[in-house]
C-alpha cells in the first residue's frame, strides 16, 4: 500500500475540527498540537492534518477515529464565545434567504443553471438511509425549479436511488459522487432505464472492484452492531450514524483492514458515513463543470451556477465555482464550517424556501407560468 492509498482528501478538513482534534492523539507532542483560534477552532496546516491522517500506519487508526468525530461534530451548548463564532461566521456567509435581492442582482443578464445535493440539502438527515424521503412540497417546489432553470441533482448515493427518491425525469442526475451522470429525458416522459444516453461514468473499470469490496465490507462489519454498508455503484458507504462511539475504532480497523488491499480506493468522509471510492480525478466540482459543458455553458461568462449542499463532499464544486469567478455555492448548515461557499441556509427547509423564491422571482419577471427557454 502507498502513501497515497487512503487519506482524507483537503475537502474533508472543516473548522468544525474542534477542540477535540486539538486534544487527539493524532497530534502526539505538545509541539505538534494545532494552534486554537480565539473562535476555538483549529489553524493547522491542512497538509500536515491530511499527512496525520495517512492510515497506512498501524498506530495512525486514531487519526481515523479523530477524524470520524471531527466529521461528525457533536454541538453544542450554545457558550458566548460559541455564538460569537457563529456570529462571525454568519457575517461571512450570510443566509442566502436575506442575500435574496443582491443574488439575483448579480445573477442579471446570465442563465442561471441549479445544481443541488440531496441528503441534508432537499431531505433531512435520518438515521436509515433508505429512509431518507423528500418531502411532497420540496418535489413541488424542485420540479417547479426545473421549469425556470436546469436543474441538476449532485449526489453520493447511486444515481437510481437517488432518482427513487426525487423521482422528477426532467432533471439531470449525478450519482456516485459525480461519476454517474445521466441527462433528461426528452420530451418529459418518464425516466425509463436505459432510455436515455448515458452522459458520463468515468469510473466504470471499478465497477467488478467496487462489488468485491462491498461483499467483504458486508462481512467484516457485520459484527458492528449498527454499522451500515451502502452500494453507491461507483462508490461505497459505510454509515456509522448508529454505531456507538465506543465502536468507531473497531469499525474503522474493520474498514482498514480490507481496503487496505486496494490501493486504488481511497477514503472520504461524509455525515457520519465513512465513503470509499475510486482514487481518479473525479468529484462533485468535476461533474459541475462537465455538466455545464453538456449545457452548452463551456466557456461563456453569461452563465450563473448555483450549487447548495451540506456535506464535506459539497465543498469540492464550491470550490469550482470560486475558481471560476461565477455563480457561488451555498452551505447547507447551522453550524459554522470551514467552506468555499459563499452563503449559507439552515435547513432543508430553508433550502425550500429559497427555491420557491427564485421560482416566483421568475414568475413575477417573466410573466405566466416561467417555462423559461433554457438551452436544452
Ligand atoms: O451527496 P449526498 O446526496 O449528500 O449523499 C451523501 C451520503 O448521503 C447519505 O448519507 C447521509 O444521509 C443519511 C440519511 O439521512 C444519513 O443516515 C447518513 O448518516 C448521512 O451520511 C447516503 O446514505 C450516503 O450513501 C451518501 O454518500
Amino acid at each position: 500500500m502507498t502513501n497515497q492509498n487512503v487519506v482524507a482528501p483537503e475537502s474533508t478538513i472543516n473548522l468544525a475540527i474542534s477542540v477535540a482534534v486539538a486534544n487527539s492523539s493524532i497530534f502526539s507532542t505538545a509541539a505538534q498540537k494545532p494552534p486554537v483560534t480565539p473562535g476555538g477552532y483549529i489553524s493547522i496546516s491542512r497538509k500536515n492534518f491530511l499527512k496525520n491522517l495517512e492510515i497506512n500506519g498501524g498506530a495512525r487508526i486514531n487519526a481515523w477515529v479523530e477524524s470520524m468525530r471531527a466529521s461528525s461534530p457533536t454541538h453544542h451548548k450554545s457558550t458566548p464565545s460559541l455564538l460569537e463564532d457563529q456570529t462571525s461566521w454568519m457575517d461571512q456567509h450570510p443566509s442566502a434567504l436575506d442575500m435574496f435581492e443582491q443574488i439575483i442582482d448579480a445573477s442579471k443578464g446570465k442563465q442561471i443553471v441549479m445544481f443541488l445535493d440531496y441528503d441534508g440539502t432537499l431531505s433531512p438527515i435520518v438515521e436509515d438511509p433508505d429512509r431518507a424521503f423528500m418531502s411532497k412540497k420540496m418535489r413541488t417546489t424542485v420540479r417547479k425549479l426545473a421549469r425556470c432553470f436546469p436543474t441538476a441533482i449532485v449526489s453520493g448515493r447511486c444515481r437510481d436511488k437517488v432518482y427513487k427518491f426525487v423521482r422528477l425525469a426532467e432533471l439531470y442526475y449525478a450519482g456516485s459522487h459525480g461519476m454517474d451522470i445521466r441527462g433528461p429525458v426528452k420530451g418529459g416522459s418518464k425516466y425509463k432505464k436505459g432510455s436515455e444516453a448515458v452522459l458520463c461514468q468515468p469510473a466504470s473499470e471499478f465497477l467488478p472492484m467496487i462489488d468485491e469490496v462491498y461483499k467483504q465490507l458486508l462481512e467484516k462489519t457485520k459484527s458492528t452492531p449498527g454499522a451500515k454498508v451502502e452500494n453507491n455503484k461507483f462508490c461505497l458507504s459505510v454509515h456509522f450514524r448508529c454505531v456507538e462511539e465506543k465502536k468507531w475504532n473497531e469499525l474503522a480497523q474493520q474498514v482498514k483492514s480490507v481496503i487496505k488491499e486496494y490501493p486504488k480506493l481511497r477514503l472520504t468522509q461524509g455525515r457520519k458515513v465513512l465513503e470509499i471510492r475510486p482514487t481518479i480525478k473525479w468529484d462533485k466540482g468535476k461533474a459541475l463543470e462537465f455538466l455545464l459543458e453538456s449545457l452548452g455553458f463551456a466557456n461563456c461568462s453569461d452563465v450563473f451556477p448555483v450549487y447548495i449542499g451540506d456535506d464535506k463532499t459539497d465543498e469540492d464544486a464550491f470550490k469550482i465555482l470560486r475558481e471560476r469567478g461565477q455563480g457561488f455555492g451555498i452551505l447547507v448548515s447551522k453550524y459554522p464550517k470551514d467552506t468555499n461557499a459563499s452563503y449559507s441556509l439552515q435547513e432543508p427547509n430553508e433550502v425550500m424556501d429559497f427555491l420557491q423564491r427564485l421560482v416566483e422571482w421568475k414568475r413575477v419577471s417573466f410573466g405566466g407560468e416561467a417555462r423559461v427557454s433554457c438551452k436544452y
